[in-house]
């Protein structure tokens, strides 16, 4: 029997991971569950954001939902022990380089998204970001400049199999789909993405079927809002597809509507699903938070590391439905609370 670790975590974490966990429970596939201690939650409960137990839980189970961490009452706690670190920490002792945050409007969104509906509605796009390496990876530090100043520093670096592994997972995921990829770098300025830019090349004499482009970061964010329309697969570095995702998310709706799914290899198993949102202290506690990134997040690990595409595809499907009938919560300009648009989910898959 499959074991799935839940990890809600922070803030909204809980609230969203109990929706997951109620469609996940309907859908009555025969899991077991094991909950563990992650973020600022594990930090007051243990001493440590990620505590041995939970890593060993997360490195036992078949697969791992993860809520989101964060907690402003840690914001001054040394780095190692902030609760970031525990989401951190997870992805790079699973190995678990390869992010992905597919990016599509669902149909009744069109008002909700910051776009023109007809510049949203053509949004169909995956966000495959590299979840291992870059200046969140890197040496970082605070030091003291020779005429006294204070200096934080952090090195921003990728090796060329670490490149080559999440290009290849570009071009893999771009095959499944349109067949487009494009690589976004910021080339003309960063020695790491002059690398990154030639290795994604490289790689490209594997792949003559796709279509590959490349773009600086600056203009991939403009093109975004532009015209969204004529992305298929987008490879980029950790902050830059940390950042891009999030402004992806308001193309289609909310930063509420946005999973995804952390891999080792496009072919593994082991996969940690997430909402692409974190812990949002300024709606916490209050039955606000948007749960359909997280149970979209569901629907991932069924088809990605459970390989049960069919109930995926109906939650998914669910999700659409309660939308179509106009069910919102408020980042989605409505009046729903977080039980209600679980409530309208599980309904929806009945
Ligand atoms: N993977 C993770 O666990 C992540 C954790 N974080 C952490 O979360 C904390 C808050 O960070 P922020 O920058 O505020 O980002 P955030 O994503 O938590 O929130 C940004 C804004 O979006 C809203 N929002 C987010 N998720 C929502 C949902 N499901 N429904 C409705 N509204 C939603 C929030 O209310 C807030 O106004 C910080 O401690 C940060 O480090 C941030 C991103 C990812
Ligand atoms: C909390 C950060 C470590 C990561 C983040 O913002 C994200 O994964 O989207
Ligand atoms: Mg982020």
């Amino acid at each position: 029997m499959a074991l799935i670790a839940i990890l809600a975590g922070d803030g909204i974490g809980p609230e969203v991971t109990a929706e997951a966990r109620r469609v996940l429970d309907a859908l009555d596939l025969g899991f077991d569950f094991e909950e563990g201690l992650v973020g600022g939650a594990a930090y007051h409960a243990t001493g440590h954001p990620l505590p041995p137990e939970t890593l060993a839980l997360a490195k036992r189970a078949d697969a791992i939902l993860f809520g989101a961490v964060g907690d402003p009452s840690c914001d001054s706690l040394e780095r190692s022990l902030r609760p970031e670190q525990a989401i951190l920490g997870l992805r790079k002792e699973l190995s678990l380089f390869a992010n992905l945050r597919p990016a599509k409007l669902f149909p009744g969104l069109e008002d909700a998204s910051a776009l023109r509906p007809e510049v949203a509605s053509a949004i169909d796009l995956l966000i495959l970001r590299e979840l291992n390496g870059d200046v969140y990876f890197g040496e970082k530090g605070m030091r003291t400049t020779a005429s006294g100043l204070r200096e934080g520093y952090d090195i921003m670096s990728y090796n060329e199999a670490e490149v080559r592994r999440i290009a290849i997972a570009g071009f893999e995921a771009a095959r499944r789909r349109r067949g487009k990829l494009c690589s976004v770098d910021k080339a003309n300025v960063l020695e790491t993405s002059q690398l990154w830019r030639d290795v994604v090349i490289e790689t490209a004499a594997q792949y003559p079927d796709i279509a590959l482009t490349h773009m600086y970061v600056d203009n991939a964010a403009m093109q975004l809002v532009r015209n969204p329309g004529q992305f298929d697969v987008i490879v980029t570095g950790n902050l830059f597809g940390d950042i891009l995702s999030d402004q992806a998310s308001m193309c289609v709706g909310s930063i509420g509507m946005l999973a995804s799914a952390s891999l080792s290899d496009w072919r593994s198993t082991l996969g940690l699903y997430e909402p692409i949102h974190g812990s949002a202290p300024d709606i916490a506690g209050q039955g606000k938070a948007n749960p359909c990134a997280m149970i979209l997040s569901v629907a991932m690990m069924l088809r990605h590391s459970l390989d049960m595409p069919a109930p995926a595809d109906r939650i998914e499907a669910a999700v659409s439905a309660a939308i179509g009938k106009g069910v919102r919560t408020a980042d989605l300009g409505g009046t729903h609370s977080t039980r209600e648009m679980g409530d309208a989910v599980l309904a929806a898959l009945a």
